[in-house]
């Protein structure tokens, strides 16, 4: 059997991974793909064939305290008696945040994963996850490559303006600025809409990624121009358990007026508030849209508002809109919001073909509508197993690249 790669892609509560067959010229085809769920409570590790099969589970105690290294010990161990022995060419992991000096996907080194770790207050909820995998993969298997690849690269071309923030000049010499977040899922979709639809792909396209973590990007020929997250990953959209853009005076308000302390304001702001904050009830959309709760109904219309709301501004970043694109968990499931959305955007020429939406089409708008709507599911697995066979292979690398300007990276089968 040929070569793999593994991608991970590590969060507070889960890992996801794909495994991935490797050919000469690029990627053959996704082989495996799964996650170990329930970090924290009762942990569960799942993988499936490319049919969706269930290829192997294990399941931990419950309320097992387990580091990374104990829960990807069996994963790798299924992998290895899967592949045979000499099969696994390298780990891919998505690392949510590049900094000011990671512009693309790098081999990872002790210094460049300490490097990394500098940057752990600037996304507290991925960061540390994602280089415990790739401490737990170094132990576990010293030999094996590992590349980052990093969700700011994407927007790393946003012109000054844009991702300048208003502070006194000498915190953006330390790199205070706007960066940006899911890019490696706005890749992808650029990817794919350049083969859907070249001429649209071309144009002003606003892609929404609506999924736990939520954020917009608005793209010119297929390049980030502007995007809601900013600094760090809380800004912009209203998402699971974070709060998006907020008043930086209700910060300070909540420091001085309630006493709290720093860590139990992150805590808020990161884990507590968004969907789950404003419902009450739930931070999972399919949840609070089955609630006739009416503090559900407050937590969706807020969520809805705010991505029409910011469509408009990134509408005028990109000096008109040409097409809107819907992906991840709730943009790509979700009939209900896309039409809610649309609805709110009416002023901008955005019709929405309800027939269409419902089946989960991949064009949902009217042929009229001046704005084309399309749904496009993402993939991130495949764009860190791209990129990383990019990094380790170069040569192979750059016809991987012209491929993938006229077809998508990988195909899932
Ligand atoms: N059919 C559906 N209708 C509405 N929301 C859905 C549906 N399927 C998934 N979702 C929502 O998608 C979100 C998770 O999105 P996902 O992209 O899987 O998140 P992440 O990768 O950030 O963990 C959850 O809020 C979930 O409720
Ligand atoms: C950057 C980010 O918010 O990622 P996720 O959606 O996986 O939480
Ligand atoms: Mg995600």
């Amino acid at each position: 059997m040929s070569r793999a790669i593994l991608t991970l892609n590590a969060g507070s509560s889960s890992i996801k991974f794909a495994l991935y067959e490797m050919a000469a010229k690029g990627l053959r085809r996704r082989l495996s793909h799964g996650q170990i769920e329930g970090i924290g409570s009762a942990p569960h590790l799942v993988a499936r064939d490319a049919a969706g099969a269930i290829l192997s589970e294990h399941r931990w105690a419950a309320d097992a305290k387990l580091d990374h290294e104990a829960l990807l010990t069996p994963l790798l161990a299924w992998i290895t008696a899967h592949l045979g022995e000499e099969s696994l060419a390298a780990v891919g992991h998505r690392v949510v945040h590049g900094g000011e000096h990671w512009d693309r996907p790098v081999r990872l080194t002790p210094a460049v994963i300490a490097d990394l770790a500098k940057l752990i207050p600037l996304a507290p909820l991925h960061q540390p996850h994602d280089l415990a995998a790739v401490e737990a993969v170094a132990r576990l298997r010293p030999r094996l490559p590992q590349v980052a690849c990093f969700d700011t690269a994407f927007h790393h071309g946003m012109a000054p303006t844009v991702s300048r923030l208003a502070l006194p000049r000498e915190f953006a010499a330390e790199g205070m600025r706007r960066y940006g977040f899911h890019g490696l899922s706005y890749e992808y979709l650029a990817g794919q809409l350049r083969e859907q639809a070249p001429a649209l792909a071309a144009g002003r396209v606003i892609a929404a990624h609506l999924g736990n973590g939520a954020s917009l990007c608005a793209m010119h020929d297929g390049h980030s121009i502007d995007t809601t997250m900013g600094f760090t990953a809380l800004d912009g959209l209203v998402m699971g358990t974070r709060c998006g853009n907020l008043d930086p005076g209700a910060v300070l308000y909540l420091l001085q007026e309630h006493g709290l302390s720093v860590s139990a304001v992150e805590h808020m702001l990161y884990n507590e508030s968004g969907l789950l904050g404003v419902s009450g009830i739930s931070n999972d959309m399919r949840t609070l849209l089955d609630s006739s709760d009416p503090h559900a109904y407050e937590a969706i219309d807020l969520f809805v508002f705010r991505i029409a709301r910011e469509i408009g501004a990134l509408t005028s970043s990109l000096g008109g809109l040409d097409g809107l694109v819907f992906s991840a968990g709730i943009g790509e499931h979700s009939a209900p919001i896309r039409a809610a959305v649309c609805a709110r955007l009416a002023w901008l020429g955005v019709e929405c073909d309800g027939d269409a939406n419902t089946r989960h089409a991949t064009v949902v708008s009217m042929p009229s509508s001046r704005v084309q709507v399309r749904v496009i599911p993402t993939d991130e697995e495949a764009m860190i197993a791209t990129h990383t066979m990019n990094v380790l292979y170069p040569v192979t690398a750059r016809s991987t690249q012209e491929e993938s300007r006229v077809s998508s990276p990988v195909s899932r089968r």
